[in-house]
């Protein structure tokens, strides 16, 4: 696995137990699961406008937002990157359309 996505997961694990107000984590660790997903939400909206705007650099910038607090999202759930990296690993060279065909047998 990508040792900064390895790095960070550990860092969100750890925020579980630190203090809301000195961790950007810790504290929407504490406002709960909807929060959560109301950060992902925000993030993959803005992540579209920049898109339709033609953004690069915003692009990648809310990309990288959206990324992280889906990263969040999963340590919150006890699940690890990996696993996604995983099911990723497992679809790799599997044609997306076939995929979806089978899925409609
Ligand atoms: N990668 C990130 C990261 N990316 C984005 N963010 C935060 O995510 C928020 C994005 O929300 P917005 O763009 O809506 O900005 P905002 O107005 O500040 O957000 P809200 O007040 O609405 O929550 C910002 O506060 C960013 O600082 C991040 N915060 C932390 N990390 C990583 O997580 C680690 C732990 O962070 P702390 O828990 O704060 O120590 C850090 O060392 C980093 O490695």
């Amino acid at each position: 696995m990508s040792e900064l996505l390895q790095q960070l997961a550990q860092v969100l694990e750890q925020r579980k137990t630190a203090d809301p107000k000195q961790s950007y984590v810790a504290n929407l660790y504490s406002k709960g699961l909807d929060a959560i997903l109301k950060k992902i939400g925000e993030e993959a909206t803005e992540t579209v406008i920049a898109a339709k705007n033609g953004d690069t650099n915003q692009l990648i910038y809310e990309t990288a937002d959206l990324w992280f607090h889906t990263l969040v999202l999963l340590t919150h759930q006890g699940l690890g990157p990996e696993l996604v990296l995983n099911e990723l690993q497992r679809r790799f060279g599997q044609s997306g359309l076939e995929e979806k065909a089978k899925r409609h047998q």
